[in-house]
């Protein structure tokens, strides 16, 4: 201790004890003189320091120095505080404050005053240690406010205690509020607070506060300003405790997570549509490597995602397109994006489907391909209706055969071959015999169902490089193509006969047998084309029907004209019964033994356009083919009663009428009403009447037909059976036929005087008659010679050109009168 210290303790005070109490102070102390530059002070000497001095700044005894020479630079780094020094020590009050000394890089907290002018004495400490750590306390401060605003959370604090909350602005304009706007406090929360979540919060706080859980966390929906619903996630933890560990302090931060709720729920929806849509999704890598495919992937290929995931969509190639299809398709994706077009894949059941496919590309936010979405619309259904639609456009549905479009591309395509290669092709056209009764006595359905049968037992006969078809109607064609010999398709025609001869089944249980008429055109043959060929078959087709049925006919040129002429013919009679072209003409009948005309049989005449006169064989066997004897016949019927009843009688015996009847008449329901109803239209006894069938005719008949003539026949109408002999009647059952009178057939008359065995027959014939108490008639008698023998045979009744030709009506008439002809007309 200095004796000149201006610090000497007054003499009350014993001077060691402020010695002491000077080393002693925890402050560090020292005591100097500034020096002034001016009134500027720029340095200082240090008169006295104490030990505290020295500790704390960490300098040697400094006594008698100067500040400038003890600290070096202080007086370029500290000039500040040696200026503040020196106006105290000018007669500045007392100071007190905190200085970083940057000479020694120390942190003082200083207290300064002066004892005497131009001196002072600064007592300090040193807080450099409190310093830094405050400093490190404001730059955490600072870092966790910038980290909270860069982390755009809200912030919440709550004292369990108070009920205080108080919140950072972001929590508030997260919301839309102004910051303060809120006023939270737990006693308003449920008017922020969607009511559900806020029950979740308060469970969640509890289960933490208790110590169930190690943090509170709750997703929220809470009111905006502007009345919506917001999604925060709301997270905190207990932050102090009281003494006896009781919560006081929570402190946590609120989420905006609103966005990311609605991605999610966006996303919820897109796996929602994905996984129950009806379109296959299948997702691969930027290197076609599966990822993920749905339900309807698996649905529709059959392969599931474990099956498929990291291969490539290659495992459903079907093989039906090539390479360069391929290349194009992911040029296009490459270019657009994206590609759509149908494809053929495999599934893993091997089978090939077709498929829409759309790829798309999704790139990211780099615009790098990261993913390729395919879409898969499984178009087998569509395809097949497509493929139905075009069958039937080209099929007939009820036997699912080629339609006459399909069958005549195929001809044209038969004959070009056919001419390139050599071959010969034949078309056989076939038509069922009778299919119309078929239709007509057990109804329609029955009538396809057969139809369908026998497409399936030709099919089953033929080829796989013949062409079957139906071209409507029970007409069936069969191309048959590449034949070595013209006569290899009459075998399949003899074939095709024997298939159908088998009986069929009807679905009552009952057996039905059929049988076909089949013509055969050839080419190479005089056919140029489709058409032509097809009326060829056509033609001989009925060739074959008329030479009778369940028969075979070949084409040739004749047959073509004569099927034109048939055409022509049958118009032509059409518009001949209904232009009354039609006559009615009389062949007298003469009872043999008297010689008395005993009545005649009419026969048709069409004089065609007034003046020519066609015959019936040239006319009858077309009408009956085309259904046209029915009216024919009925006219026929109607004329010749009306006639016959304005005829005279013969020596008291009324004159009889014999009206030929075809097959087709009698087979109708009202035949016997109508032969009835004419009767009795025209006033002709039934007596008088005499309906002449044909054997062949009543051979096929069905009981029905013959009880209409059984009828008849007990209404007085007279039955005679036609062209006797030519058919293979037998006793038995000419014996159930309700029979008046057998006709010998002109055949067998012609040559009664030369041939025996045509006598023989003609005798068996007239005794037959008589056995079975028939009259016998002969006609064709042209000679004396054929009558003679013909009454020799006891025969009852002829007629012929002997007597008379069939005459026209009123020539009959005077025939019947004066019995002869009129001079002037020659008979017919
Ligand atoms: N050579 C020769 N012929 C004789 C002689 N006497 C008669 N004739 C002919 O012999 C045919 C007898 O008729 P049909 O056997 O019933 O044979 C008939 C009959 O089956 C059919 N027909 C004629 N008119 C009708 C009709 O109105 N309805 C039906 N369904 N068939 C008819 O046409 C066939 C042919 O009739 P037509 O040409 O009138 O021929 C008639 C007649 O002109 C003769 O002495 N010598």
């Amino acid at each position: 201790m200095n004796d000149a210290s201006p610090l000497v303790p007054p003499n009350t005070v014993p001077a060691d004890m402020y010695a002491t109490l000077f080393d002693n102070l925890i402050n560090g102390l020292a005591y100097c003189r500034a020096e002034y530059e001016g009134d500027t002070a720029v340095d200082f000497i240090y008169l006295l320091v104490n030990e505290a001095f020295c500790r704390q700044t960490g300098l040697p005894d400094v006594t008698g120095r100067r500040a400038s020479e003890a600290i070096p630079g202080i007086t370029q780094t500290d000039r500040a505080l040696i200026e503040r020094y020196g106006r105290v020590a000018r007669g500045g009050a007392a100071e007190r404050f905190e200085h970083y000394v940057e000479a020694l890089k120390m942190w003082f907290s200083i207290s300064v005053f002066s004892p005497a002018p131009d001196h002072f004495i600064a007592v300090f400490d040193v807080i450099t240690e409190r310093k830094n750590a405050e400093l490190a306390l404001r730059q955490s401060e600072r870092r966790l406010a910038r980290v909270i605003e860069g982390s755009d959370q809200g912030f919440w604090e709550w004292n369990l205690q108070t009920g205080e909350f108080s919140v950072s602005p972001r929590f508030e304009t997260m919301l839309g509020y102004a910051p303060g706007e809120m006023k939270l406090d737990p006693a308003n929360w449920p008017a922020y607070v969607d009511p559900d979540d806020l029950r979740l919060a308060h469970e969640s706080i509890r289960r933490h506060t208790e110590g169930a859980i190690p943090a509170h966390e709750v997703e929220l929906r809470m009111l905006t300003k502007s009345g919506a619903w917001h999604w925060v996630l709301t997270c905190g933890r207990v932050v102090e405790r009281d003494a006896a560990g009781n919560p006081t302090m929570m402190s946590g931060t609120h989420t905006d997570i609103h966005q990311k709720k609605q991605a999610e729920l966006a996303l919820r929806q897109a796996a929602a549509v994905y996984e129950n849509t009806q379109e296959g999704v299948l997702i691969t890598d930027a290197d076609g490597h599966i990822v993920s495919v749905n339900r309807a992937f698996t649905a529709m290929t059959g392969y599931t995602l474990d099956e498929v995931l990291g291969m490539t969509a290659s495992i459903l190639k079907s093989g039906r397109h090539d390479a360069v299809f391929f290349a194009a398709m992911w040029a296009e994706i490459a270019a657009t994006g994206r590609w759509q077009g149908e494809l053929w894949n495999r599934r893993k059941n091997g089978e090939i489907y077709p498929q829409l496919t759309s790829i798309s590309a999704v790139r990211d936010g780099r615009g790098h391909v990261s993913r390729y979405v395919g879409v898969l619309t499984d178009i087998s259904a569509i395809k097949a209706s497509e493929e139905r639609l075009e069958f039937l456009a080209h099929h007939d549905p009820l036997t699912n055969l080629p339609n006459r479009l399909t069958l005549f591309s195929r001809i044209e395509r038969a004959m070009k071959v056919a001419k390139r290669e050599g071959h010969s092709t034949a078309l056989l056209m076939l038509d069922l015999d009778r299919f119309k009764d078929v239709n007509d006595s057990f109804g329609h359905l029955v009538g396809d169902s057969l139809l369908q049968r026998v497409a399936e037992g030709l099919r089953c006969r033929l080829r796989e490089v013949d062409t079957l078809s139906r071209l409507g109607g029970d007409e069936f064609t069969i191309l048959l193509e590449k034949l070595h010999r013209p006569d290899d398709a009459s075998r399949v025609a003899e074939d095709i006969l024997d298939t159908l001869r088998t009986p069929w089944t009807l679905p009552g249980g009952s057996q039905l047998r059929v049988s076909a008429s089949i013509g055969i055109a050839h080419y190479p043959g005089s056919a140029v084309s489709p058409e032509e060929l097809l009326q060829q078959a056509d033609a001989a087709m009925y060739r074959a029907k008329r030479e009778g049925r369940g028969r075979y006919h070949y084409f040739s040129q004749d047959l073509t004209h004569a099927a034109r002429a048939r055409l022509e013919l049958e118009s032509a009679l059409r518009s001949a019964i209904e232009n009354g072209e039609l006559r009615a003409y009389f062949q007298p009948q003469i009872d043999i033994r008297s010689g008395h005309l005993v009545g005649a049989e009419a026969l048709v005449r069409w004089h065609k356009n007034g003046d020519r006169v066609i015959a019936p064989d040239a006319f009858i066997p077309l009408a009956e083919e085309t259904g046209l004897i029915v009216p024919l016949g009925e006219w026929m019927l109607r004329e010749a009663c009306h006639q016959a009843s304005s005829w005279p009688a013969r020596r008291g015996n009324p004159l009889g009428v014999a009206v030929n009847v075809a097959a087709a008449q009698i087979r109708r329901a009202d035949f016997a009403d109508m032969v009835l109803g004419i009767l009795a239209g025209s006033g002709l006894p039934p007596e008088r009447l005499e309906l002449e069938l044909t054997e062949s005719s009543l051979q096929g008949e069905e009981d029905a037909g013959l009880a209409q003539l059984a009828r008849l026949r007990d209404a007085g109408v007279r039955i005679a059976i036609d062209d006797f002999g030519t058919g293979y009647s037998s006793l038995a059952y000419l014996k159930r036929l309700p029979l008046d009178v057998l006709k010998i057939d002109r055949s067998f008359v012609e040559h009664v005087v030369n041939r025996r065995d045509d006598r023989e027959i003609v005798t068996a014939i007239v005794q037959i008659g008589r056995t079975l108490g028939f009259k016998v008639i002969a006609e064709g008698v042209e000679t004396q010679a054929q009558l003679d023998i013909l009454d020799g045979l006891a025969c009852d009744l002829y007629q012929g050109y002997l007597c008379s030709k069939p005459l026209p009506a009123e020539d009959f008439m005077a025939f019947a009168k004066h019995g002869t002809a009129l001079g002037n007309r020659s008979p017919q």
